[in-house]
């Protein structure tokens, strides 16, 4: 398993980190076997797992309750889990209680938040001292996305981008362990990742930052018609997954399935009922 060491010394070495969303036991049993370095329990489960429109109506029991099956199928990788929409706004006290218990409950080895409030700066802080490592997540905030109007790139002016890098740095001086950059362009990003101590972990954040992440059924497009510009999509599982349902449904209506091959057979038919 890494640890945070590790993702540090990634950083000076230069050696990117691969990360993958995940929300249930296979899919993170085949990201664990295909050898990725960390996997983020998002709250994008929402959309791609749940049908939401956005993350906004994702809960903490939601969280735990993936993230645990997750944990399960991957129980010798780096998860990272989102701490939900409001879960850590309310007051401290309620924002502390929530990461302990998603942190204790789900066995996870950090917690990721979003924004750079000096709210969330002094919740990133009291988490790191009590214990429960810290993911920064700034840059295009999806929780926000009523507030910005939108799943749009940030820190496209100069005004944002000075504020954006400015984040960063407050995040990394209040302890967080890295920092997810969220659809900003690549050449901030590649500034940011410059100063930072820290590991920049990137989506949408072109390709100078310390790491990537995408989310799982994008990847594979599983379930997702349209891509964001930012994902490249490895395989089609649609097409796949839909040609087999297809095949199934056909085989029973034509009955070529469950042939014997498929069935059990009684050896002595004495044993049958009469009727
Ligand atoms: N399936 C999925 N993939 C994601 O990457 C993702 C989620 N869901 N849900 C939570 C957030 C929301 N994200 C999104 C969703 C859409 C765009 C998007 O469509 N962006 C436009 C760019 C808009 C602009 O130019 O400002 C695009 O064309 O990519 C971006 C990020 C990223 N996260
Ligand atoms: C897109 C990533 C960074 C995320 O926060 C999520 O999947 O919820
Ligand atoms: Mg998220």
């Amino acid at each position: 398993m890494l640890t945070r060491i590790d993702l540090q010394k990634m950083k000076q070495a230069n050696e990117k980190m691969s990360m993958i969303t995940a929300y249930d036991y296979p899919g993170a049993k085949l990201a664990q076997e295909a050898g990725i370095d960390m996997i983020l329990v998002g709250d994008s489960l929402g959309m791609v797992m749940l049908g939401y429109d956005s993350t906004v109506q994702v809960t903490v029991a939601d969280m735990i309750h993936h993230a645990k099956a997750v944990k399960r199928g991957a129980d010798k990788t780096f998860v990272v889990v989102d701490m939900p929409f409001m879960s850590y706004h309310i007051s401290l006290e309620d924002s502390l209680r929530n990461a302990q218990n998603i942190f204790q409950e789900t066995n996870a080895q950090a917690i990721k938040i979003e924004g750079a409030s000096p709210e969330i700066l002094l919740l990133t802080k009291r988490l790191t001292d009590a214990g429960i490592p810290v993911v920064a997540h700034i840059g295009l905030t999806p929780q926000s996305v009523n507030v910005l109007g939108g799943f749009k790139v940030q820190g496209k002016d100069q005004e944002t981008g000075v504020k954006l890098l400015e984040d960063a740095r407050n995040l990394e001086e209040h302890g967080a362990i890295a920092v997810v950059l969220e659809c900003v362009p690549m050449e901030l990003a590649e500034i940011v990742t410059g100063k930072l101590g820290i590991p920049t972990i990137g989506i949408g954040a072109g390709p100078h930052c310390d790491g990537q992440v995408l989310v799982y059924h994008d990847i594979i497009q599983y379930g997702v018609d349209r891509l964001p510009k930012f994902v490249k999509s490895y395989a089609d599982s649609n097409k796949t997954i839909k040609q087999a349902i297809r095949a199934y449904r056909e085989d029973v209506k034509q009955q070529q399935f469950p042939t014997e091959q498929y069935s059990f057979k009684i050896k002595n038919k004495e044993f049958l009922p009469k009727g």
